[in-house]
């Protein structure tokens, strides 16, 4: 455990690093950074300029309440995670803070995952600054100290089941018209080794292959029985509900939890920290690829025209997909290593 506190002050996994400094007796603001200097911090204050983060702060029991607010759909853009990173931090850093419902503003959708957008037709440069920022938020809420609880109250594909995984206990609202699962191979894209390896230590190892690579969503109920979130309640009791567990979940001494929770996810999140470079440089080549977008592009088209819920590619889309697109990818040996 020695090597593990040492790591973390060292800052290989920064949001547990700044937690450790801080809940073990130091009074004032002094926190330790991820390149260990200090930092004088904020008592409080975290107001969204554009209000796409709303954060409600419960000052009595320390749980802050974070409702995505990107209509139509929560799509998780370059500005939003931008600012979604900023807002955790505040968090993270907030010493009143101690435990965090992520939910959404928006009706009957938790979040549709990473704009399409951000992933199509743009420069190198900008694909590789996304990819950082989507790094940067599973590594604060993967990693967090604070005791998370997602609150599913809508559809939740891809990049939004990504979200909702990060958090230690999972409700979902039960209407048989959500759908929550990481859904990526649809789109023939490939999720790469640490949304699986999120999923994997969620669910398993038997489910992890059967939903990845059929790019499954499931109902609430399959959701339940899978394991891929811990409990169903109806709609209008979501956030009671959530309320509720994080007392549960916050009678726990801090410390403790948070210990306990780093042994957990340390090595996960090592696996993405050791090598987030080449992540970058992996996830830019394989975006980039004509194949891959032409394959975003009638993805998109399709929501966009027709309005549907999540298909696959047709099969003329599929062709440019072929097996050796992915065999020669860098995503593909990744996945292979971990
Ligand atoms: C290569 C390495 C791996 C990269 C990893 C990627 C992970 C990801 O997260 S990829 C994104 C995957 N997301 C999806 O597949 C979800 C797609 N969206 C939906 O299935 C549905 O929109 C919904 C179930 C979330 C909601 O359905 P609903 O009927 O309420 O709304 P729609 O009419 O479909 O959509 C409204 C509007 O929003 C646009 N939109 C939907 N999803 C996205 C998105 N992910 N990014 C950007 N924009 C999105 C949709 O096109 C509609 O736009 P218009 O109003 O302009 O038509």
């Amino acid at each position: 455990m020695a090597a593990v506190l040492r790591k973390l002050i060292q800052g290989r996994l920064p949001a547990l690093a700044g937690v450790l400094c801080r809940r073990s007796g130091n009074e004032g603001h002094l926190f330790l950074n991820s390149s260990g200097s200090t930092l004088m911090q904020p008592r409080c204050g975290y107001s969204s300029p554009t209000e796409s983060v709303i954060v409600e702060m419960d000052k009595a029991t320390g749980v802050a309440l974070l409702k995505l607010n990107i209509p139509p759909v929560n799509s998780l853009s370059l500005p939003l995670l931008t600012e979604l990173a900023i807002v955790l931090d505040k968090l993270e850093m907030d010493k009143h803070c101690r435990g965090l419902i992520l939910t959404s503003a928006v009706p009957n959708i938790f979040s549709a995952g990473l704009n399409l957008f951000d992933m199509m037709d743009k420069p190198n440069e900008h694909y590789s600054e996304f990819w950082r920022a989507v790094q940067e938020i599973w590594i604060k809420l993967y990693g967090s100290s604070l005791a998370n609880i997602a609150a599913i109250n809508g559809s939740s594909p891809a990049g939004g089941c990504l979200l909702a995984l990060c958090s230690d206990y999972r409700i979902m609202a039960n209407n048989p018209h959500f759908t929550i699962g990481l859904n990526e191979t649809r789109l023939g894209i490939v999720a790469p080794f640490w949304f699986k390896d999120t999923l994997l230590n969620t669910v398993g190892k038997r489910t992890t292959e059967i939903s990845l690579n059929l790019g499954a969503l499931y109902s609430p109920t399959e959701a339940l029985s899978l394991h891929l979130v811990d409990r169903l309640v109806p709609e209008t009791q979501l956030l009671s509900a959530a309320t509720e567990e994080m007392g549960r979940w916050l009678q726990v001494p801090d410390h403790a939890r948070q210990i306990t929770k780093s042994m957990i996810r340390k090595s996960t999140l090592e696996g993405l920290l050791n090598q987030r470079e080449a992540d970058i440089k992996n996830f830019v080549e394989f975006i980039s690829r004509d194949s891959i977008q032409k394959s975003l592009q009638f993805y998109a088209q399709s929501l966009q025209k027709q309005k549907q819920h999540i298909h696959p590619p047709s099969s003329s889309c599929r062709q440019q997909i072929s097996s050796v697109t992915f065999a020669r990818s860098p995503w593909y040996s990744l996945i292979q290593r971990s």
